[in-house]
């Protein structure tokens, strides 16, 4: 089928947010224990090969589903459609995109409506529903809460190799940036994009993809966070922790990263901010600011730059990898930010002077890390 994008497109759905996720575990036992046991994320309904999860504002059936199978993979992402009239919609836009387009029965998938499945223009399996069963909200379940209570699923984070053309497939979606990295080159190394008003639904990071980098849930307060952490040392599970807790540059939330048994890539986030007026202004960040990622300076750890999971096609394949064309953000980093500037006018990372430096040589206001 043709590619090209046609040049009038019919109407794209109305997406509210990034809604849930689906991921392939290959022992789906150590999975509940992480997710289950450790996060405390609520278990809507299971059987012998999957769990339906949710956190404690949800009240729609499920915003995580662990599914058993031989290769550790994302399988789906799912957006939810202001209602049932927009499936027809979705169908229609992805068709006229040319991509693999399914429409599957309410019920397909437990607890959830109808669904419209596409292998989008990047080579993502995105879902797009509204119909789903209304469970028990446990906003208010203090009782079960537990020190580490998890409020709601927030965005997805996929790795693709040309920032540029995904954001202008999400903005044909109604998607507004909020934040992105580049450098003086115009390159561009991740963006964030969203349809509710916080900092984003889906975050876009340069890499070979498609690959799913993480999926995040939020926290209410920063406190909850810290109590994971602690219970992941007392656990001596502290090897989960790939990286944080920390305050991001971006988005300005406080965050932590974890890695579940399989090798999936979760963050816990809170306290972003709201993007809601027309007006909001886009922050730019330079690649070379090391708050940009971490607002302290802390260095990102490489594999959270190289490592992410596979995502399936549409029958259950891995999808082909795309190599991206563009620098790397952490080679142009020299490592992984432990070399940058902190100061935007002195010397950058490479020696180079940064703007209005006025100092040639000396690399000053670099935070030494040791990543290399
Ligand atoms: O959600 C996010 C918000 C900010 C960042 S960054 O590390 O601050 O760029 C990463 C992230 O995409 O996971
Ligand atoms: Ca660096
Ligand atoms: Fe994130």
């Amino acid at each position: 089928s043709d590619n090209t994008v046609p040049a009038a497109l019919p109407p794209a759905p109305d997406v509210i947010r990034a809604a849930s996720a689906e991921l392939i575990v290959t022992d789906l036992a150590a999975a509940r224990s992480f997710y289950v046991d450790v996060l405390r994320l609520v278990v809507t309904e299971e059987d012998e090969n999957a769990i339906y999860l949710r956190a404690f504002e949800d009240y729609l059936h499920h915003s995580l589903v662990l599914r058993k199978g031989p290769v550790a993979a994302c399988a789906a992402l799912s957006y939810r459609v202001r209602s049932e009239a927009e499936l027809d919609v979705a169908e229609t836009y992805y068709k006229a995109l040319g991509v693999d387009v399914r429409r599957l029965p309410a019920g397909t998938k437990r607890g959830i409506g109808e669904i419209v499945q596409v292998q989008d223009p990047l080579g993502f399996p995105i879902e797009f529903f509204y119909g789903a069963e209304h469970v028990e909200r446990f906003t208010q379940r203090y009782d079960v809460h537990g020190a580490g209570a998890i409020a709601r699923l927030d965005h997805f984070n996929v790795v693709t190799p040309d920032i540029p053309a995904a954001q202008k497939y999400y903005e044909g979606l109604g998607f507004k940036v909020s934040e992105d990295i580049e450098d003086d080159e115009q390159t561009v190394y991740a963006a964030w994009m969203y349809r509710k008003s916080t900092v984003h639904d889906v975050a876009l990071t340069g890499g070979d993809g498609p690959r799913m980098h993480h999926i995040a849930f939020s926290t209410n307060e920063r406190h909850q966070i810290l109590h994971i952490c602690d219970q992941l040392g007392a656990l001596r599970r502290s090897d989960a922790i790939e990286r944080g807790p920390g305050r991001h540059g971006v988005s300005n939330a406080f965050y932590l990263y974890l890695r579940d048994p399989d090798g999936h890539r979760i963050e816990i986030y809170t306290q972003d901010y709201y993007t809601g007026d027309p007006d909001n202004p886009v922050i730019r960040w330079d690649v070379h600011d090391n708050q940009r990622r971490d607002w302290w300076g802390t260095p990102v750890v490489p594999s959270w730059y190289s490592e992410a999971s596979t995502v399936l096609d549409l029958d259950g394949h891995p999808a082909e990898l795309v190599e991206r064309k563009d620098s790397s953000e952490a080679a142009v980093t020299i490592g992984a930010d432990g070399f940058s500037y902190t100061r935007a006018d002195e010397t950058r990372s490479d020696g180079s002077a940064g703007p209005g430096s006025g100092r040639s040589g000396e690399v000053q206001g670099v935070k030494l890390g040791h990543q290399v």
